[in-house]
């Protein structure tokens, strides 16, 4: 049965942090020469699957706003409005931002980098103002007026990263649904890992073992209630995905 509602996700392509394995988080990483490719290769696949938007929602984020324009320009959508919200960007890494982790993993175990990437309500150590990435961060521009001082995170757990992205879910994706628009969001592992345990209502122990792979979008279609009638359907082969989605996962280990 199809669903009332139909939306697309996808995280962005590699960023040249992923490519290096550091904790990347707030820190603006662009994306790599594979992130890029992996960009147009979505939004050809998003092309060949006939989708079309009215609205982009992305975060402030520059590799999650090159992959979006990167997928518009492919599936020759460029000219539909954007929003941008620091609410989608990925979870706060905090003290772990720059650290590769691999060899975060060697020094800390596996079992903690998992946890810190993947737990629910487990925060990265936070941003101390001598980090060397807090200036370029907190003195962003883009963060002027929003954020909210209050508001403006020194680290996130996922718990803490659902707080702030539900809120923009509840008040302007789903209201912008029921008038009828047609949406994809473009963001990051951890804001659509929030997004998803939502409304699948993962519970915290099964929403650990969610790694979300870059660049290959997923369509959810939900009933008049925004309940999933299909759940995390990738636009992509099973193999492509699982591959993907396995070289997330082993990022966390130690070399
Ligand atoms: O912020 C990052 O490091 C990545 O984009 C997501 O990292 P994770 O897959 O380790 O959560």
């Amino acid at each position: 049965m199809a669903g009332k509602y139909k939306i697309v996700m996808v995280r962005h392509g590699e960023s040249e942090w992923n490519q290096k394995n550091l904790f990347c988080g707030w820190f603006d990483a662009n994306l790599s020469e594979k992130g890029k490719e992996e960009a147009q290769a979505a939004g050809k696949a998003i092309k060949e699957a006939g989708l079309k938007f009215d609205v982009a929602h992305t975060s402030v984020l520059t590799r999650a706003q090159v992959t979006l324009n990167s997928i518009l320009t492919e599936s020759g959508q460029t000219g539909i409005p954007i929003e941008k919200t620091w609410r989608l960007n990925e979870r706060h890494y905090g003290g772990l931002t720059g650290l590769n982790k691999s060899e975060t993993a060697a020094k800390y175990g596996e079992e903690q980098v998992q946890i810190w990437r993947r737990s629910f309500d487990t925060p990265p150590p936070p941003m101390e103002p001598d980090h060397a990435y807090y200036n370029t961060i907190v003195q962003d521009t883009r963060y002027a007026n929003d954020p909210k001082p209050e508001e403006f995170p020194m680290f996130e757990s996922l718990k803490l990263t659902i707080a702030r992205t539900l809120p923009y879910w509840n008040n302007t994706i789903i209201p912008q649904m029921k008038e009828g628009k047609k949406i994809i969001i473009a963001a990051h592992g951890n804001s659509l890992r929030g997004i998803v345990k939502h409304l699948d209502n993962l519970s915290d122990d099964a929403i650990m073992a969610l790694n979300l792979p870059t660049g290959i979008p997923f369509v959810y279609e939900l009933d008049e209630n925004f309940k999933p009638v299909v759940s995390m359907q990738f636009l992509g082969d099973e193999e492509t995905v699982r591959k993907a989605i396995e070289s997330v996962a082993a990022q966390g280990k130690a070399k």
